[in-house]
């Protein structure tokens, strides 16, 4: 039988303390450069268990069990475009992203339990990449065959996220549940796009908004029969998805910027921040 790992949360004493027999033999170059790397990383994994402890205090502040879900886009972008803006040097900005989207979606799920329902549709692969690319691997997923059951498995829980392909033909109007009580259009995937990004489907993040998560720097807006088939759209606006019927869109899923509706018909359904670049 494999040995079981025992964790234990008592703080350990250094392994870089200067009695460490390492420091003596730091006399060649390798050796050194290995010092430092541990240095490095002793102090990285410091930091993160640091972080643990803040969320502690965090989760008090935020009355996560009331809500249900400590999911906060909005503070996630800000914090991403700010990895982005300072990120140089040999690390690939999709590594650091990665590992900062898997430390993110972790504390999210340490202050309260959720699971992440993906569509697997057409790209059952690629869909699961992204999904751990974003949650790692703390986050259990839940696989649906097509968007609206993602909508519906998000709708009956309290806390729990959706992850749902944009395609630009869709085969219903899956967005119909979702908005007014129900859950809503919260991020839109990839965050960062770059050239060679590990995981590129464009996606959209569905969650029940709690405790002002949400961005509104782009709405999303689901436009139906009442304004007209192909009724026009403003320039800005972007049609993300739409169920089209002899050539006819009759009904489209269509992110603008801000919160002015692009038909008078068009009803809210999400929003999010909008994707760096
Ligand atoms: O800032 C918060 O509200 C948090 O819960 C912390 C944190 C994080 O780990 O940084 C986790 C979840 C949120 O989606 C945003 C950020």
């Amino acid at each position: 039988m494999a040995p079981r790992l025992v964790y234990d949360s008592a703080p350990k004493p250094s392994i870089l303390a200067k009695t460490s027999p390492m420091n003596d033999a730091a006399t060649d170059p390798l050796t050194e450069i290995r010092h430092e790397i541990d240095r490095i990383d002793e102090a990285m994994h410091r930091l993160l268990m640091e972080r643990g402890a803040v969320i502690d205090r965090l989760v008090a502040i935020k009355r996560t069990s009331e809500t249900g879900s400590a999911f906060r886009p909005a503070r996630e972008a800000d914090m991403m475009r700010r990895l982005a803006a300072r990120h140089e040097g040999r690390l690939p900005l999709a590594t650091a992203e990665h590992l900062w989207r898997t430390i993110i979606a972790t504390f999210t799920h340490v202050q309260a339990p959720f699971a992440l329902h993906v569509e697997q549709g057409s790209d059952a692969l690629a869909m699961h990449d992204l999904a751990r690319f974003h949650v790692g691997f703390d986050v259990p997923l839940v696989g649906h065959t097509t968007p609206a059951r993602v909508v519906e498995a998000v709708a009956r829980s309290s806390g729990d996220l959706g992850l749902a392909r944009i395609d630009a033909d869709a085969a219903s109007a899956w967005w119909d549940g979702l908005g007014a009580d129900g859950p809503r259009i919260m991020a839109r995937l990839p965050f960062l796009p770059a050239e060679g990004h590990p995981a590129p489907t464009p996606a959209l993040v569905i969650a029940r908004p709690a405790g002002g998560a949400a961005s509104c720097e782009a709405t999303v807006w689901a436009i139906g029969d009442e304004d007209g088939p192909d009724a026009a759209l403003p320039a800005e606006a972007e049609t993300l998805s739409a169920v089209r019927r002899g050539g006819k869109a009759v009904a489209r899923l269509v992110a603008a910027p801000g919160v002015e509706p692009p038909t008078p018909y068009a009803r809210p359904v999400g929003g999010y921040a909008c994707p760096a670049g």
